[in-house]
C-alpha cells in the first residue's frame, strides 16, 4: 500500500464529463454530465444506478480503460493523468466480464500480473492472496477447469497483488451462487477490515445495504445521491403498514380509502404513506371508525430498493 496522508480522499472525481462519440447522423452521446464524488479511505462505498446511468463509463475512467472528455479523477491523490503510474498502482479493479486465459493456472495468472506490475519476486504474495480466496487446492489447475465462482474469486485475487489501496469491483457476484457470494463477501470485507478502500457496483441492493457504509446513486449520468447509507434510507419519507383482518372483506372499507389503501387476498390490507403527510394515529382512527377486527399488524421501514427508486424514478 501507499503511503497517503489520512485525510487524502481514496478517491476524488470532479466535474468528471465523458461524451461518446458516435459515428453516423445521431448525436453525440453524453454518458456523464458532470460527476463530482469523494470516497474517504477505508470506506465500503457502493455506487448504483439503473442500466445505462454510467456506471461502467465512471469506474472504466477511474480504471484508465475509457478516455475521459473532461474534468479530473485522483486515486489516493494521485491525479489520473498527470500521475497516471502513482493513480494506477494504487487501484486494483476486478471487471465485470470472467475474461480469464483459460489455459493459464491460477499461480500463473498472479505470477504474470505480479510481473505486470513489477512487483519483485521477494515480495509476492501469491500463496497468501490465493490462500485469502479459497483457491489454495486450485492453484496449479487450468482456469478453464474453475467454476464461475472460482473464477470471480482469482480476479479479485489478480486485482489484489499489488496491493492497492483501493479495489473495484464491479458487478461481482452476478451469477454467483448465495454461498459462493457470501465466501466472497467474507474475503473482501477483510479486505476493507484490514484498510483497504472497497468501491462496488451490484444489482443486488440487499447486498448493497447490508455491504456499503455510504451509497452514491446516480441516474442519467448524474449523481442524484451521495451520503452514509443510514442517511440515505432515513431520509426517505415513506413508510408501510399492513393491517391483517379476522374475515374477509370484498373493497376497501370506505374510511381508508383517502389513504390510497389496496386489498389483497381478501383480508390483507396494505397502506404506504408518507409520515411528514400522514399521521399513523389518523390511519388507524379510520381504521376503529370502520370496525374492523384486526389480528394483525406490521409497519415497514423503507430499504435501499425504496430509496433507488425514488431517486431514479423522477427523471425516467
Ligand atoms: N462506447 C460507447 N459508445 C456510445 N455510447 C456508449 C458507449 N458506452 C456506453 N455508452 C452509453 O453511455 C451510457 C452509459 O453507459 P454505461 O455502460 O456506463 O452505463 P451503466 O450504468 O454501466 O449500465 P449497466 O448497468 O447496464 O452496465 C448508456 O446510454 C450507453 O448506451
Amino acid at each position: 500500500m501507499t503511503e497517503t496522508a489520512p485525510s487524502t480522499p481514496a478517491l476524488q472525481v470532479r466535474d468528471l464529463v465523458k461524451i461518446y462519440k458516435v459515428k453516423g447522423p445521431g448525436p453525440d452521446k453524453t454518458a456523464l454530465k458532470g460527476i463530482n464524488l469523494d470516497v474517504k479511505q477505508g470506506s465500503f462505498f457502493g455506487l448504483l444506478g439503473p442500466n445505462g446511468a454510467g456506471k461502467s463509463t465512471l469506474i472504466n475512467i477511474i480504471a484508465g480503460l475509457v478516455n475521459k472528455t473532461g474534468g479530473e479523477v485522483r486515486i489516493c491523490g494521485f491525479d489520473t493523468e498527470k500521475d497516471m503510474r502513482a493513480a494506477r498502482s494504487a487501484i486494483g479493479v476486478v471487471p465485470q466480464e470472467l475474461n480469464l486465459d483459460a489455459f493459464f493456472t491460477p499461480r500463473e495468472v498472479m505470477e504474470f500480473q505480479a510481473g505486470l506490475y513489477g512487483v519483485p519476486k521477494s515480495k509476492r504474495r501469491t500463496d497468501e492472496i490465493l490462500a485469502a480466496m479459497g483457491l489454495t487446492d486450485k492453484a496449479d489447475v487450468y482456469a478453464r477447469t474453475l467454476s464461475g465462482g472460482m473464477r470471480r474469486r482469482l480476479l479479485v485475487a489478480k486485482a489484489m497483488v499489488h496491493s492497492p489501496d483501493v479495489l473495484i469491483l464491479d458487478e461481482p457476484t452476478a451469477g454467483v451462487d448465495i454461498e459462493l457470494r457470501q465466501q466472497l463477501w467474507a474475503h473482501v470485507k477483510k479486505l476493507n477490515d484490514e484498510g483497504t478502500t472497497i468501491i462496488l457496483t451490484t444489482h443486488y441492493l440487499e447486498e448493497a445495504e447490508e455491504l456499503c457504509d455510504t451509497i452514491a446513486i446516480i441516474n442519467h449520468g448524474e449523481v442524484v445521491a451521495c451520503e452514509p447509507t443510514e442517511d440515505l434510507l432515513g431520509r426517505l419519507d415513506m413508510k408501510n403498514v399492513c393491517l391483517v383482518l379476522g374475515h374477509d372483506i370484498s373493497e376497501v372499507p370506505p374510511g381508508l380509502r383517502k389513504f390510497n389503501a389496496t386489498l389483497s387476498h381478501g383480508r390483507r390490507i396494505n397502506i404506504a404513506y408518507r409520515p411528514s403527510e400522514t399521521e399513523m394515529a389518523k390511519i388507524l382512527k379510520a381504521v376503529t371508525e370502520d370496525g374492523l377486527d384486526i389480528v394483525d399488524l406490521t409497519t415497514e421501514e423503507p430499504d435501499l430498493e425504496d430509496a433507488f427508486l425514488q431517486m431514479t424514478s423522477a427523471r425516467q
